[in-house]
């Protein structure tokens, strides 16, 4: 496949055991505009079934069978996406346009982002346009109560679903949304029945990343959704995942945020969640974006230019057990160096 081409977008679905992503999948495969995907469906046992319930594209559906995703994703996924494209190549499978994963329902969807942020086969060939998270709105609670892999399974999304509220109770779908907004603020949140959904009015509802090119970097950082939540109330059944937003109105020395950004993803990587910022750099007048997803710091982005008047770094956090005043005060005492 010549790298030259631009990256091909993949569309991660997870989401609990039974909480709808097959369902989900199969309707947006029958809209004609998703015509050239490439389904790949991850199982976990030994029969692969899933695969059978999807009922088109079946042709170009690759069964990932040597386990869980979220285990063995690297050599795996980057063996499977090798496949699929050396099989288009040949003649034997059609030349597709996206990808759609169908992960597990027990997979934690932070190391297959991880794989497509790091790993090179992965990162040359393709983009994660979109983490859509399925959320059964009627057993939803209990399962982010009960699992951390649902916790972080919507901590991740992008796009949380929320499935079978035709059979859930009144209120319900509310309730559940608000639960969502705390552990990730930033997430578009949609109710969705058997599936029914336009594939361009799901994605629509993410901005794409901010790229050298442009992109809604303020869409994209949604910072207004965490300060919102930090005024929430918080509940005693979060597994210590805390949302918050984090702003500071002096600029940093690039070096300070390369040493801070390092510190902090060696020390706490396992327990950030989520990290996006845009940063204000001292002496220049263009933004850095930064983006991290655990341990893993996706390459910081310069923007052409502030995307509006407000030239403030704010940085929107989703933790695991780590205070939202620990990272406030690193990032003070940064800026506050600078400032000495
Ligand atoms: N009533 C109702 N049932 C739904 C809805 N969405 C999915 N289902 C049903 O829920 C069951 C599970 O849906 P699937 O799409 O197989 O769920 P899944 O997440 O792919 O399941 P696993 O792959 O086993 O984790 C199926 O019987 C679906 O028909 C919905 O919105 N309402």
């Amino acid at each position: 496949m010549p790298d030259r081409s631009p990256p091909i977008p993949v569309i991660l679905i997870t989401g609990f055991l039974g909480s709808g992503k097959t369902t989900l999948l199969n309707h947006l495969l029958r809209d004609p505009g998703m015509a050239d995907t490439a389904v790949v469906i991850n199982e976990f046992g030994d029969v692969a079934i899933d695969h059978l319930l999807v009922e088109s594209a079946v042709e170009n559906a690759v069964v990932l069978q040597s386990g869980c995703i979220c285990c063995t994703v690297r050599g795996d996924l980057v063996d499977t996406l090798d496949e699929l494209c050396a099989k288009v190549e040949q003649g034997v499978l059609p030349p597709f346009s996206r990808i759609a994963i169908e992960t597990t329902g027990l997979a934690d969807p932070a190391s297959l982002i991880h794989a497509f942020l790091t790993e090179r086969l992965l990162t040359e060939r393709f983009t994660l346009r979109a983490v859509v998270t399925t959320l059964d709105t009627a057993n939803g609670a209990g399962q982010l109560e009960s699992f951390e892999e649902a916790r972080h399974q919507v901590a991740l999304a992008d796009i949380v679903v929320l499935t079978k509220s035709d059979i859930a109770a009144a209120g319900a779908p509310e309730r559940l949304a608000a639960e969502i907004r705390r552990l990730n603020p930033g997430a578009a949140i949609r109710q969705v029945e058997h599936g029914a959904i336009a594939p361009d009015t799901l994605f629509a509802l993410v901005p794409e990343h901010p790229s050298r090119t442009g992109g809604d970097v303020l869409a994209w950082l949604n910072e207004r959704a965490f300060e919102e939540a930090q005024a929430g109330t918080h509940s005693h059944h979060d597994g210590g995942i805390a949302a918050f937003a984090v702003t500071l109105d002096r600029p940093v020395r690039r070096e300070a945020l390369r040493r801070w950004l390092r510190s902090i993803l060696s020390l706490r990587g396992n327990d950030l969640l989520r990290m996006k910022g845009i940063v204000a750099l001292e002496g220049e007048d263009r933004p850095m974006v930064v983006h991290a997803v655990q341990n893993v710091l996706h390459p910081p982005v310069q923007l052409a230019a502030w995307p509006s008047e407000d030239h403030a770094t704010r940085i929107v956090f989703i933790t695991r057990n780590i205070a939202p005043q620990t990272l406030r005060n690193s990032l003070e005492v940064l800026a506050a160096r600078e400032a000495a």
